[in-house]
């Protein structure tokens, strides 16, 4: 039986405004109850423009829930324009940050190589990454989804200690599984995030895979994610469309109940 304490991840993605986002922080801080929090570790990652706004919203109000942003420079500083650092999010006391998303790999070409640059940005300045994997259809159909998950875990890892990599946070996406409403069967879904754990545990030791969360994404909602979380492998969901309705997210984190 792991240990891992689930980790239930809203991804706005380009969605809802600061006004908005207030609301919505409100509303799940309203529904979600103290024993929610006992097993579950809930987050969200709000647009960069949301995240002052939500900043304030939790240390006023002493919420348990985490939050974090989308994507982090791999610089520190200087002239990048449009570029967020990892120091600018430790500042609003972010938790976590989403790194290699396959939007940003696929509208901004961003490389493995890009993506360990970000994990060590992060690193750098006390974030957890949420380091994001998973292949196209057309790796799927050609039976390639588990080699070529594993090559962005390996360079998405590069040099990285194993005691950051411990703490680390893997989402598998599978990109055809994204907004498409197919979902990843649970099997499927299992099978490439144990190999993801045995890569880790090849690179590092089994005991730091053993200690590593890895969620699932993709096509996430209250009607399947019980499926998702009963495998022994997924520790948790990284959701997209389904985390912009504040009920159907309470009801996402609390899966055991579905
Ligand atoms: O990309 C995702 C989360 O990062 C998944 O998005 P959907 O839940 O909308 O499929």
């Amino acid at each position: 039986m792991s240990t891992r304490t689930p980790l239930m991840a809203g991804n706005w993605k380009m969605n809802l405004n600061h006004l908005e986002a207030i609301a919505h922080v409100q509303k799940l801080a309203f529904a979600l109850a103290d024993k929610d929090y006992e097993a579950v570790e809930v987050a969200v990652l709000p647009p960069f423009t949301d995240l002052r706004s939500v900043q304030t919203l939790v240390d006023g109000d002493k919420l348990k829930i985490k939050y974090g942003a989308q994507d982090i420079s791999a610089h520190d500083s200087g002239a990048y324009t449009g570029e967020i650092s990892g120091s600018m999010l430790a500042k609003l006391k972010c938790t976590y940050v989403a790194i290699g998303h396959s939007e940003r790999r696929q509208y901004h070409r961003e490389t493995d190589e890009q993506v360990n640059a970000k994990a060590k940005a992060a690193f750098k300045h006390g974030l957890t990454p949420i380091l994001c994997v998973g292949e196209e259809l057309d790796v799927r159909e050609a039976g390639d989804h588990v080699s070529h998950t594993l090559a962005q875990i390996e360079g998405g890892l590069k040099d990285l200690t194993a005691e950051q990599v411990e703490t680390i946070v893997i989402a598998y996406e599978p990109v055809w599984a994204i907004g498409t409403g197919k979902v990843c069967g649970a099997g499927d879904a299992q099978e490439v995030c144990a190999a993801v754990r045995g890569k880790i545990a090849e690179l590092y030791t089994q005991d730091v895979a053993d200690k590593v969360r890895i969620q699932y994404g993709g096509s996430v909602k209250s009607g399947n994610v019980a499926e998702i979380m009963a495998q022994p492998d997924v520790d948790g969901a990284l959701v997209g469309g389904a985390s912009l309705d504040a009920d159907e997210f309470v009801k996402i984190v609390r899966f055991r109940d579905q």
